[in-house]
């Protein structure tokens, strides 16, 4: 499976197109609108997201509430657009476009590189597409990867780990299913109650500072079988997929599996999680401190992966930067602005990974039917519990 999404931030729509979707998976709107609605929650964004009430329409690939096979066109509207119609579609004279022009990048985000790539004096011409409101379309394709996953017995969850150094506790959970009860009642989507008040303090802080804070997410997917990606080449190899994919969300700057960076600092015998057997379940791991991966598959535990996000590049107390018409030095430009997206990027996180695990099942279990999918699937199961 692929897609592709298109749409600036401040334009009339976003856009996806899905392709290879298999045939006969039940596909409402309203699967995918809940997982909007999830995106738009959390802490510390800023006032764009009042503007917005993120809803699809599908446009084409699914009848009576069943995919077709065929590709699937996914739209969401800007309501911000209204707003925007001026600066984005009517040409400026002269005069104004000296007024609008953003020619002062911001250290952090996309601007400068992007100008110099595409050759744009208007980093507005950056901006509006390397702005993370196409992580909308991001959710929306995740949210049909959730339905293939779902319909298998795939179940995917996040949760908010650090923000601004704030760190939850590990705080165990009972199921995926108690976890997202207490993540969607949270307004950092974490289940430590005492850290996440620390949380909101520390992003109110922020942004009386005029600053902005990253952190760190957790994304867990359960009922993954064994075997899933392989180890014959660089690019077959799951978890390398899933890591790129958390690292393309805008802002993620890195990623782990499991114990992650902690493997450095400990002897193997601390590290790798011993493989034991039992009739009714057949092998499985003492721990899971591989996260789910070895050898680029996956090892039938569930899959732990985490990705850090950086503070958000926009301040309202701007850093240096550079003019790129006059070269004189300036406080960078002020565009409105997110303090803190963690919680935001947490579902996203979550749309990414059930992409890529989800197509990497349609790959290896049977392409177009969900029916041949199941079958095929259940079967692997079965192989893998009496090998
Ligand atoms: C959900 C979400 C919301 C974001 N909101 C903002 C924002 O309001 N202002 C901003 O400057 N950056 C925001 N970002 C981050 C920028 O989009 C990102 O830093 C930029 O595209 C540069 O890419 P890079 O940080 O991956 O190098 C957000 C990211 C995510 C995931
Ligand atoms: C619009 C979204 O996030 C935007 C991501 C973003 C950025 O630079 O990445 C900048 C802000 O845009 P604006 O300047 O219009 O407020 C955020 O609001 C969204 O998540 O839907």
């Amino acid at each position: 499976m692929r897609y592709l999404t298109a749409g600036e931030s401040h334009g009339p729509q976003l856009t996806a197109i899905l392709e290879g979707v298999p045939a006969g998976l039940s596909l409402l709107k309203e699967h995918i609108d809940v997982e909007l609605q999830r995106r738009q929650k959390g802490y510390g964004r800023g006032r764009r997201m009042q503007i917005e009430k993120d809803e699809a329409r599908i446009l084409s690939g699914v009848r009576h509430g069943y995919t077709l096979g065929s590709p699937i066109t996914l739209v969401v509207e800007n309501r911000d657009w209204k707003h925007w119609t001026n600066i984005m579609a009517i040409e400026p004279t002269e005069e104004e476009e000296v007024k609008r022009k953003v020619t002062r990048p911001r250290p952090g985000h996309a601007d400068l590189n992007g100008a110099i790539k595409y050759g744009h004096r208007d980093m507005r011409n950056v901006l509006e597409r390397s702005s993370a409101r196409e992580t909308t379309m991001r959710v929306a394709c995740g949210a049909v990867a959730k339905r293939i996953l779902a319909e298998l017995g795939i179940h995917v969850a996040s949760h908010v780990l650090e923000i601004g150094g704030v760190r939850a506790a590990n705080v165990a959970y009972e199921s995926l299913e108690q976890l997202k009860e207490v993540t969607e009642k949270s307004p950092v989507r974490c289940l430590d109650e005492e850290a996440a008040g620390k949380m909101m303090e520390a992003i109110d802080k922020a942004k009386e500072n005029g600053d902005s804070i990253g952190g760190i997410v957790e994304v867990i997917v359960e009922g993954v079988p064994a075997g899933l990606g392989s180890y014959v080449h660089y690019d077959r190899k799951l978890d390398a997929k899933i890591a790129a994919a958390i690292v393309s969300i805008n802002a993620f700057k890195g990623v782990e599996f499991g114990i992650g960076f902690e493997a450095a600092r400990l002897p193997g015998s601390q590290v790798h999680d011993e493989i034991i057997w039992n009739e009714t379940d057949g092998f499985r791991r003492r721990t899971n401190r591989a996260g789910g991966f070895e050898g680029g598959m996956t090892t039938g535990m569930p899959i732990v992966v985490r990705g850090v996000m950086k503070p958000i590049p926009t301040l309202y107390k701007p850093l240096a930067s550079v003019d790129i018409d006059t070269k004189e030095p300036f406080a960078a430009s002020i565009e409105r602005s997110d303090s803190c997206a963690v919680p935001a990027a947490s579902v996203v996180a979550e749309a990414v990974v059930a992409w890529e695990i989800a197509s990497a099942i349609v790959e290896q279990f049977g392409q177009d039917r969900m029916d041949v999918i199941k079958e095929n699937i259940e079967q692997m199961r079965r192989y893998a519990k009496e090998f």
